[in-house]
């Protein structure tokens, strides 16, 4: 019967010694199986120990004490070397109830992994494998996924994730950037139009939403969609329909919702800002992103990771380099981690990359151009938002480059740099 399972897959006793195992179980590891014999933690572990004794929750602990299914994401030591597995623990129990042993089954989780790996989301801290826990269980299901994290904290990289982990991966993977889109941009871009629609439009073209079939459209930023698009977006994500601009026909788009917000689109609820009943069509399965300031146990793996896939694969930071590294807030979360790696690796004049070509920011001594002027009283304090818009109007009137060179200097995405000008009534006068 374990052999009729497709993932490796194990019949453990609440000792953790293993009865039954599979092929695909012997192919994943390469230790020696001895049933009756063997544990689970030695084989996939290779340690005497149960896996709660280092800092990982064991499933079959949680099966004891639920009698039910429990589940857990783990690394394990594979024949391919470490990786992240989702288990699956069930109890088997015969026809009086009595619990005979744990049916354990695998899931390999192939887009994160603990080292430095290409194309993979890298990682090892615990909110880290709380995220794959939620990333993995909303793959298996086609609910509504709503990612929301700081900016540069990862969330498209977790929306592809969810979609390469689910069974639309071989279909598209659509990406609809919800900010500054004005409502005839909306329908056109997410429904086509139809040839003679309007001014401009010399033939039909076809929707985001229509590429999208059978697949996933992440809508990111999706509280930036302002109040008279809401009701049409929450038509289309009741009835999955829609029209071209200009045309009669109804069609049908299967896709699979994911959306992300680095804004808390409850408190935008409750100031009238977003739909109450959008919002709860969107938040069927919340996933929340911590910040790289909740993990900074992953910054070392971090900064391998992208050094190893830069121009400067040679060079390696010293350990008062990385030791500042990991003491920093970053405000711009991973990006800003990424940007900090490539400007000093570029300043660095040798292969080792001293504290000293840090950026200032990073520096123990830095002072922000805002706390140099130290407050005198409470009232003289400022909202994070004023002083954020006081910066940049004064940025906007002085910087001679273009929207991305700007973006690489604030440390955040052109994206995000679009957002807030757009947030602010600001242009850059450059341009
Ligand atoms: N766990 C991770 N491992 C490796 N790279 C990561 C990880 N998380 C994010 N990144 C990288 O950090 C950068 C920012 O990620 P991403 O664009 O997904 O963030 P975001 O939250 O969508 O940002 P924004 O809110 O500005 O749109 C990207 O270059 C991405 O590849």
């Amino acid at each position: 019967m374990i052999n009729a399972i497709d993932k490796p897959a194990i019949f453990i006793t609440p000792d953790y010694v293993i009865h039954a195992v599979n092929q695909a179980y012997l192919e994943t590891y390469n230790t020696q199986v001895i049933l009756g014999q063997s544990k689970c933690h030695q084989i996939s572990h290779h340690s005497n120990e149960p896996c709660d004794k280092h800092g990982e929750e064991c499933p079959l602990q949680q099966c004891q004490s639920t009698a039910r299914a429990a589940n857990a994401v783990h690394i394990h030591s594979t024949a391919h070397g470490k990786s992240y597995c989702d288990i699956l623990m069930k109890p088997i129990k015969d026809n009086s109830g009595k619990v005979l042993g744990y049916l354990e089954v695998l899931d390999a989780i192939d887009y994160a992994s603990t080292e430095s790996k290409k194309g993979t989301m890298v990682g090892q801290s615990a909110p880290f494998k709380q995220m794959l826990n939620r990333i993995n269980r909303a793959s298996q299901s086609s609910i509504a996924v709503l990612l929301q994290g700081e900016t540069g904290a990862g969330k498209e990289l977790v929306a592809k994730a969810v979609h390469q982990a689910s069974s639309r991966n071989d279909k598209p993977f659509v990406v609809i950037e919800c900010t500054g889109l004005s409502e005839n941009l909306f329908e056109s871009e997410l429904f086509g139009y139809e040839k003679g629609a309007f001014t401009g439009a010399t033939t039909s073209k076809k929707g985001l939403i229509e590429i999208a079939h059978g697949g996933t459209v992440f809508f990111d930023e999706i509280g930036d969609v302002p109040m008279n698009m809401q009701v049409k977006l929450l038509r289309l994500l009741e009835t999955q329909c829609y029209r071209a601009v200009g045309g009669l026909k109804q069609k049908r788009s299967d896709f699979r919702l994911v959306s992300a917000s680095h804004k808390n689109l409850l408190d935008l609820v409750e100031k009238g800002e977003f739909r109450r009943d959008l919002y709860y069509r969107i938040a069927g399965f919340p996933i929340y992103l911590p910040s790289l300031r909740e993990r900074l146990d992953d910054i070392p793996g971090l900064v391998n990771h992208f050094i190893k896939y830069s121009e400067y694969k040679h060079k390696r930071f010293s350990a008062n380099a990385l030791n500042l590294l990991s003491h920093y807030a970053y405000p711009g979360n991973i990006r800003e981690l990424k940007n900090i790696i490539e400007q000093s690796a570029l300043i660095a004049n040798e292969d080792i990359i001293h504290s000293s070509d840090l950026p200032e920011s990073v520096q123990p001594n830095h002072t922000s151009t805002d706390n140099k002027n130290t407050l005198k009283t409470a009232t003289e304090l400022m909202s994070l938002d004023d002083v954020e818009y006081a910066y940049l109007s004064q940025v906007c009137q002085q910087f001679q480059g273009s929207p991305a060179e700007l973006a690489i200097k604030l440390n955040i995405s052109v994206r995000t740099l679009y957002r807030k000008l757009q947030r602010y009534e600001l242009k850059l006068t450059a341009l």
